[in-house]
């Protein structure tokens, strides 16, 4: 929503947007991410949300933080699409659900479990939060280029970090437990916050959206840390999958 020639928001105008954006929840993060694009500029800083800009391979393309949630999630990503944005990848942190997730690896988003409240507000529970298909393989391919040990397949996104972290301080501990003994069960492969919202309102606004995700720890089996770093093997995948999809999208 445009106020005074701006996004309201985002505080960016279409012609400062590219069509390929990488969304980091960390505002802090978006430095690190445009110093891999050529003739990259800060665009505009906001609230959570901090927007960077420059080309790759001859592209325009933009990083926007999002913050930590669906809510500004969802918002960043509705203000970029009226910026004629239309392919999104998430580069975040997560928590290994399954066993076989450990600090260090990367995990590439098919799908999430819509454990938030954002995208129910786009869409009733029986519509799937799925990403989009030339995104998911696009950062499979390109993170098996990079020899990242990597996990692809479904994930969690919910509201509450500390439901996460300590479900057994919450009011509510019986049913959070139940829920995350589902997940497991399921294969989940990890936790975070923000990807249900982002592929859900994705569907609405009819724009691709993918998530490449940085294994900070397993929640069952390893101590809570956050690796100096931590980020970056996402953030590689991330733009290599957007030379990918550049290259795709050129030959159609
Ligand atoms: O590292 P980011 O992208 O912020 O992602 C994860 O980290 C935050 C919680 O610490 C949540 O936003 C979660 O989704
Ligand atoms: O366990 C974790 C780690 C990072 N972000 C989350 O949402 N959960």
């Amino acid at each position: 929503m445009l106020i005074d020639g701006k996004q309201m928001h985002l505080q960016c105008t279409a012609k400062e947007i590219g069509r390929y954006v990488i969304l980091p929840g960390d505002p802090g993060r978006c430095a690190a991410i445009a110093a891999f694009f050529d003739d990259a500029h800060a665009v505009s800083s906001n609230r959570e949300f901090n927007v960077w800009t420059g080309f790759l391979d001859g592209e325009k393309v933009s990083v926007c933080s999002t913050g930590i949630g669906g809510p500004s999630a969802a918002i960043a990503l509705e203000e970029l699409v009226e910026c004629g944005a239309d392919t999104f990848i998430r580069v975040g942190t997560c928590g290994g659900v399954d066993a076989s997730v450990r600090g260090g690896d990367v995990v590439v988003a098919t799908a999430a479990v819509r454990q938030e409240g954002t995208s129910r507000e786009y869409l009733p529970l029986e519509y799937p939060a799925a990403a989009s298909y030339p995104i998911v393989r696009a950062l499979a391919d390109a993170c098996e280029a990079l020899g990242f040990r990597t996990h692809v397949g479904v994930i969690q996104s919910k509201d509450s970090f500390y439901g996460e972290i300590r479900p057994q301080c919450m009011p509510i501990a019986a049913q959070l437990q139940e829920k995350w003994n589902a997940w497991t069960a399921a294969g989940v492969l990890a936790s975070e916050m923000e990807s249900a919202a982002l592929f859900v309102a994705g569907a609405c606004l009819h724009v691709r959206c993918g998530t490449v995700l940085n294994v900070l720890w397993n929640d069952e089996s390893e101590a809570p840390a956050v690796p100096e770093g931590a980020a970056q093997r996402g953030i590689r995948a991330a733009v290599e999958a957007i030379r990918r999809l550049i290259r795709e999208d050129n030959r159609s």
